[in-house]
């Protein structure tokens, strides 16, 4: 097995918004990349998003020799992983199709070569079912977009061994990721399930008509996404206890964490709130393309990253 530092050659198969991502942002990190997605104008979709996110990571600095003409689009899925020394998978959300595909992948890709999965929240233990070899099959759960926030959460399935698990951790930081590891499937694992609690409750306040999509992001984006950016939830909050910190927060507000403050099902996605959300996004977006936003918010991470002192972290570069 090639050691975390002596990685060469990266697979990414499946090039949407996320594996497209993990090509530019491997691209970024001096490696050679060879991408297989079976959709038939994914190497032109793919080789536009590398293009409009290389000047973003031409002013993060590159590693030395990276280049976007180290990418390699290949006709199959076998070609893309013949060589490759780590392999992320970035196909759609869909349970059966993870199942099958990874079962390929494990099929088509050398012995020992650790595989990850991009996936939202399924349980390695859930898709490794139909592999040869499930033992290095990991969920590498990564953020958009993978070129620019840092977070990539690891986890393994029942049947992986724990050594696939500590080698993608490493070579993830190696790659200039900030990795949390977990030893357990939580389900959601732990940045998606907090979000996803966010998300219940924006939907349910916009179903109900309690508030409005700009209203839902004007509230964070004006309010507590500010403050994480710096510091997450628990820290933010043990400032909210002054000079007695978290201990004095749990004394006055913990009580009131019994309150009937949050919705704890989660609401229809009935064609009224689907199209109350789709519409109000158009209306935030206010003529801008999705081009435009993309460029927004990677120029926003950019200065945030900056600003809080992120871009020059140990292990940043290789
Ligand atoms: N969009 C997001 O913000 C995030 C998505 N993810 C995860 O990343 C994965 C990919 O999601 P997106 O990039 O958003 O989807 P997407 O729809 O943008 O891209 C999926 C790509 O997979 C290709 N594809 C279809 N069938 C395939 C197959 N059998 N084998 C390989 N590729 C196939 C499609 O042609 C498409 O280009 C999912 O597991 C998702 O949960 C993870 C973090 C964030
Ligand atoms: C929308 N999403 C659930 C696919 C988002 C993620 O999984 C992570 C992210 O980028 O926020």
């Amino acid at each position: 097995m090639t050691s975390p530092e002596n990685v060469r050659r990266v697979a990414c198969v499946g090039a949407g918004v996320i594996g497209g991502g993990w090509v530019a942002h491997f691209l970024a990190r001096g490696y050679d990349v060879t991408a297989w997605d079976p959709a038939p104008d994914a190497g032109r979709k793919l080789r536009r998003l590398v293009d409009a996110a290389w000047p973003t990571l031409i002013s993060l600095g590159l590693a030395d020799g990276a280049s976007p003409d180290r990418l390699t689009v290949t006709d199959t899925l076998e070609q893309a992983v013949s060589e490759a020394d780590f392999v992320q998978e970035s196909a759609p959300e869909k349970l059966d199709l993870k199942r099958d595909l990874l079962a390929r992948l494990d099929a088509a890709t050398p012995a020992g070569v650790v595989i990850a999965s991009s996936t939202s929240g399924y349980p390695m233990t859930d898709m490794q079912t139909a592999a040869a070899d499930p033992s290095r099959l990991v969920v590498g759960h990564p953020f958009n977009p993978p070129y620019l926030v840092p977070l990539v959460e690891v986890v393994g399935g029942e049947h992986t061994h724990a050594s696939a698990v500590a080698w993608a951790s490493r070579f993830y930081e190696i790659a200039g990721k900030s990795v949390i590891t977990m030893d357990n499937e939580v389900p959601g694992f732990i940045a998606n399930r907090l979000q996803e609690a966010l998300w219940r409750e924006a939907l349910h306040m916009v179903a109900n008509g309690e508030a409005t999509v700009r209203d839902i992001d004007l509230s964070i984006t004006e309010g507590p996404g500010l403050r994480w950016a710096v510091m997450g939830p628990m820290l933010t909050f043990a400032l909210a206890g002054g000079e007695g910190g978290m201990a004095h927060m749990l004394d006055h507000f913990g009580p009131s964490l019994k309150s009937p403050w949050t919705r704890l099902e989660a609401p229809e996605l009935d064609k009224q709130l689907y199209d109350a959300v789709v519409a109000g996004c158009d209306e935030a977006a206010d003529g801008r393309s999705i081009a435009d936003l993309v460029a927004e918010r990677d120029r926003g991470v950019v200065e945030v990253l900056r600003a809080t002192g992120r871009l020059d972290r140990e292990g940043d570069s290789r």
